[in-house]
């Protein structure tokens, strides 16, 4: 019998014939999200409920989601994170879980450094002020010779890391895992205490996966260590974040502004954080570019492809 394989991230539809030509050797059934949204979790449950495969972004991927899918075998995100699937109920089902991290590290990490600029220049401010009919200028300050601090230095924080480096930024980051040492030497990064980091860096940016390790990694107590004049910037995960907390440093001027990228909930509705002229933000536009659209599909199909047929996938030549 065809095997039946649920594709849900909205923007692979921006690839699907290269998919499906990819993918036209194996005897699939392909559906689609065709909702233009992520799925609910009552949505997932539905659809998930006689597939043997998902291409998956982040839509929920719950324990009660899993259980229901009585033929599920492999999850491939299309993607890095994968604290929207619950990893420990796939592992005691037996279904087998891909990341296509790195995939969309060049992206991400642009934006992260676009996002550097755009507090340091005030950017948002300034486009708001003009169409307004102003003409006030608010000064800014240079990113060369200031420190990041960037947390996580996986796939995007090396990202970061070169992108810096190449700025003149001095660089500093926190990961217990990190083991190449000749990367640092090539992009002068020194290691440094997660406390160093948060008390050091002009520019503090979240790299991590959400985990219970790193869940509000950035809180009342890690804020209170940051400059009066450093910002952070977050393109990894909203519970990375204790939002309440960033508000209030936000409001009270404890640090000079924050840049986001992603929520807690998205689309995270009416949230006091965004009646705040120092905080920008967009909508979860990270891995959004043709570049990683089109490798994220590829690595993911690729990665499908191992795990439901439990081999490489054959040339398409
Ligand atoms: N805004 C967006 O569209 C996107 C967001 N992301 C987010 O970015 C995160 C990172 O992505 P990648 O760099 O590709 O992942 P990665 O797995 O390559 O790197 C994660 C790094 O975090 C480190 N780490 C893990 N736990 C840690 C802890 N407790 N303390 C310090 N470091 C820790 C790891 O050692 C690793 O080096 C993803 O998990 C995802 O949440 C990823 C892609 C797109
Ligand atoms: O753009 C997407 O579909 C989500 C990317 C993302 O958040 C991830 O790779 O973890």
């Amino acid at each position: 019998m065809r095997a039946k394989v649920l594709i849900t991230p909205r923007s692979f539809l921006k690839v699907k014939e290269q998919a499906q030509n990819l993918l036209k050797r194996y005897d699939l059934d392909l559906i689609y999200n065709d909702t233009g949204k992520t799925l609910t979790e009552e949505q997932m449950l539905k659809m998930c409920e006689d597939v043997d495969g998902l291409i998956v972004g982040i839509d929920p991927v719950t324990e009660k989601v899993l259980k229901n899918a009585r033929k599920l075998k492999a999850i491939s995100k299309y993607g890095a994170g994968l604290d929207n699937i619950d990893l420990k109920t796939a592992r005691e089902l037996g279904i087998k879980v891909a990341s296509a991290a790195g995939t969309n590290a060049t992206s991400v990490a642009e934006l992260a450094i676009g996002m550097f600029f755009a507090l340091a220049r005030n950017l948002a401010k300034h486009v708001f002020l003009v169409k307004n009919g102003g003409w006030d200028r608010i000064q800014g300050v240079e990113l060369t010779g200031k420190t990041a601090g960037i947390i996580g230095l996986g796939n995007i924080g090396k990202e970061v890391a070169r992108l810096a480096n190449g700025i003149g930024m001095r660089i500093i980051a926190y990961d217990p895992y990190f083991e190449d040492s000749e990367f640092l030497k090539k992009y002068d990064v020194k290691m440094a205490s997660l406390e160093s980091v948060f008390k050091e860096a002009d520019f503090v940016t979240l790299h991590v996966p959400l985990t219970e390790a790193t869940a509000k990694i950035v809180n009342e107590n890690t804020l209170k260590l940051m400059k009066k004049t450093a910002y952070i910037v977050n393109t990894s995960r909203g519970g990375l974040i204790d939002e309440d907390a960033l508000y209030e440093a936000l409001k009270n001027d404890k640090i000079a502004g924050a840049a986001s990228d992603v929520f807690s909930k998205e689309p995270p509705g009416f949230h006091k954080l965004l009646t705040l002229d120092n905080f920008l933000l967009t909508p979860h536009i990270g891995a959004y570019t043709a570049e990683a659209v089109e490798k994220m599909a590829i690595k993911s199909i690729e990665n499908l492809v191992v795990l439901l047929f439990d081999e490489e996938m054959k040339s398409q030549a």
